[in-house]
């Protein structure tokens, strides 16, 4: 096992930990999550059902047993648990390396509270080293590269990869994220944009990040929510 898979199951472990028994919980996408609910099994924990972020993780939740719901069944879940790619010190992520963006985006609206698991290679001051994943309609492909040229940024399509909506996914590279919240915004507001991976209107409410040393676990202060 590599340093960095080290680190993975010790976030999945500490966030099966704060898991309540007999909950519904949302679930979502990646490595990290893996990890997660694989933690979450071997804690012998049982949950009443899980609203999935992604095709890939409903078909491992599923092979375990665990009942997944569609997310129109319920209004709320008590805790999300999803990974991220970058995280700042406010919460504020940039998330979709995996392409589940607008689904983890949904379930993370619908949660009550958000955990964050990810290791310490994440955190950063400022968001924005990771190429930013923006899910576009096809048709919309050109306009939206075009905008977003003219933001400042370098899309890049990620070829061979459709999302589970059946989208196209624009990886962003050279943006500069000084305001966050103004950014998920305006991405979201050029036309054939179905999300971006800017979480900042729905925040972590914690932070489970993995070190060399043991789990930190972070509060975030003032609360957010959309
Ligand atoms: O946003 C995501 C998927 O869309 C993941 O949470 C993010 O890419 C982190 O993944 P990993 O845990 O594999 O590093």
């Amino acid at each position: 096992m590599t340093h960095a898979d080290e680190l993975k199951r010790l976030a999945g472990e500490a966030a099966a930990a704060e898991v309540p028994e007999g909950i519904f919980l949302g679930v979502g996408t990646g490595s990290t999550v893996n990890c997660f609910i694989d933690a979450l099994v071997r804690s012998g924990k049982r949950i009443r059902g899980a609203v999935s972020s992604s095709e890939a993780t409903t078909e491992r939740l599923r092979r375990y047993g665990i009942p997944v719901l569609d997310a129109t069944e319920l209004d709320t879940v008590p805790l999300y648990v999803d990974g991220a790619d970058e995280i700042d010190p406010s919460f504020a992520m940039i998330k979709g390396g995996g392409g589940a963006l607008t689904r983890e985006k949904i379930v993370a609206a619908m949660a009550e509270r958000f955990v964050c698991i990810c290791d310490e290679r994440k955190l950063v001051e400022r968001l924005g080293r990771f190429p930013l994943p923006i899910e576009v309609i096809p048709m919309a492909e050109r306009l939206v590269a075009r905008r977003l040229r003219e933001l400042g940024g370098e899309p890049r399509r990620r070829v061979g990869f459709v999302t589970d909506n059946g989208n196209a996914i624009l990886d962003v590279h050279g943006l500069v994220i000084d305001d966050p919240d103004a950014l998920e915004t305006a991405l979201n507001d050029i036309p054939g944009v179905v999300t971006n991976g800017i979480f900042a209107h729905r925040r972590a409410d914690v932070l489970l990040l993995a070190t060399g040393e043991g789990v930190q676990r972070r509060e975030r202060a003032n609360v957010t929510k959309r």
